[in-house]
């Protein structure tokens, strides 16, 4: 395999993809002087000092991302006190712009189509405070088992439900506290609930995760719930009403305030991700990102849960698609091809694209280049 000049050695097809999508191969030679980001757990902020002794650096204060600090590559945080403690979080700028550009208000309900693992979930938790509900849901389930994990290592775990679900198809409302939902017999309702699934549903589940995840998703009908926090926009709800469809003609009134959807995509965004294919091989890239079979289904899934997202939306509600890939494929290309459809059915209002606020953000776009390419309201 041939190479260029930067501090990996790109293979050719991907100096070639690159290329083709009009992004300049020396963006990943930048990759030992991008610092890492920390965004600092909300209540901690008198802790500082002490983590900056802890870590020996200095936390710098990202000023456009409230409790996001920025500190230098070679800084590790997995070991320290202050991570294993629940203090800090290791989440990149970009990641946080995405979440930011949702624009989050108390009470929210807000569904995150691909949770996994978490960093975003567990930041608009955070921002939600002890209001308002977060629904979780990724095609993996391991993957969300890591974000079950990290939903309850900091403490988040009131508000969030988490789902094992294709996202395109996912169609289950947010429960949303009512007066009748507190009282005292649906506690007991709460109580007595459990996800626990029927032998038979659970054996055609462990069937089919022995398929591969795309296989998978199309066969997971009905979601599996693999966690409940116990005010997750209700308080004791029965199976039935956890499991609430609503038909189409209900979503406007009925469905999220915020939608997200950090899209599957072909990373390619991510130096340090692009960096590890060093070790892991560069056949493993090839497969992974330029086979061109495997990026037209990813446009296709890109296309299918934005569809789905905004299906889910009501109105006045908005949200944001994102991706860690800079092309345009990916990006403006599915976001253009989703508003035309829903163009000409007229139900746009507003159509913001919010690209320009991460040109100012300048520093985040080359570790998790996460470009949020919509943002969208209702009438
Ligand atoms: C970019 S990652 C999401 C990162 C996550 N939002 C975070 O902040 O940690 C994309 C996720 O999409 C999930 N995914 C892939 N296909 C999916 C589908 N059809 N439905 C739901 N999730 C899917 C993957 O398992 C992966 O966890």
């Amino acid at each position: 395999m041939g190479t260029v000049t930067t501090n990996l050695p790109l293979p050719d097809a991907f100096v070639d993809f690159l290329k083709e999508n009009g992004l300049n191969p020396s963006i990943y030679t930048t990759a030992d002087s991008i610092p890492r980001y920390i965004r600092l757990k909300p209540g901690c902020e008198s802790q500082i000092e002490e983590i900056e002794d802890e870590i020996r650096c200095k936390l710098n204060e990202v000023t456009w991302l409230p409790n996001f600090y920025s500190l230098p590559p070679h800084v590790q945080i997995a070991n320290s006190k202050a991570y294993r403690g629940g203090k800090v979080y290791g989440i990149d700028a970009a990641s946080g712009a995405a979440v930011s550009a949702l624009n989050i208000s108390p009470g929210d309900h807000v569904l995150d189509l691909c949770a996994a693992p978490g960093a975003k979930l567990c930041m608009i938790l955070d921002l939600l405070r002890d209001s308002g509900s977060v629904t979780g849901v990724d095609v993996a389930r391991h993957r969300l088992a890591a974000c079950r994990t990290m939903v309850q290592k900091y403490a988040l775990d009131d508000r969030c439900r988490l789902f094992v679900a294709d996202g395109a198809t996912f169609s289950l409302m947010p429960t949303r506290v009512t007066d009748e939902s507190t009282s005292e017999n649906k506690i007991d309702m709460f109580k007595g609930w459990t996800s626990k699934r029927p032998w038979k549903e659970r054996r055609r589940a462990a069937k089919a995760r022995k398929t591969n995840s795309l296989e998978l998703a199309s066969q997971i009908s009905v979601p599996e719930l693999i966690f409940y926090g116990q005010h997750s926009g209700v308080i004791g709800c029965s199976r039935d009403e956890i499991y609430r469809t609503v038909g189409d003609n209900l979503l406007s009134s009925f469905g999220y305030d915020k939608v997200l959807v950090d899209a599957e995509c072909t990373h390619d965004g991510s130096i340090r991700h692009v960096q590890k294919f060093e070790h892991w091989g560069w056949q493993t890239l090839q497969r992974r990102v330029l086979d061109a079979e495997r990026t037209d289904d990813l446009t296709n899934l890109q296309f299918r849960l934005l569809s789905n997202g905004f299906r889910l939306l009501k109105t006045g509600g908005s949200l944001i698609y994102s991706t860690c890939s800079l092309t345009v494929a990916q990006n403006e290309a599915v976001v253009e091809r989703f508003l035309s459809d829903n163009l000409s059915a007229g139900e746009l209002h507003v159509i913001a694209n919010c690209m320009h606020q991460l040109t100012d953000f300048g520093s985040c776009i080359d570790t998790w280049a996460c470009r949020c390419t919509i943002q969208n309201y209702y009438i």
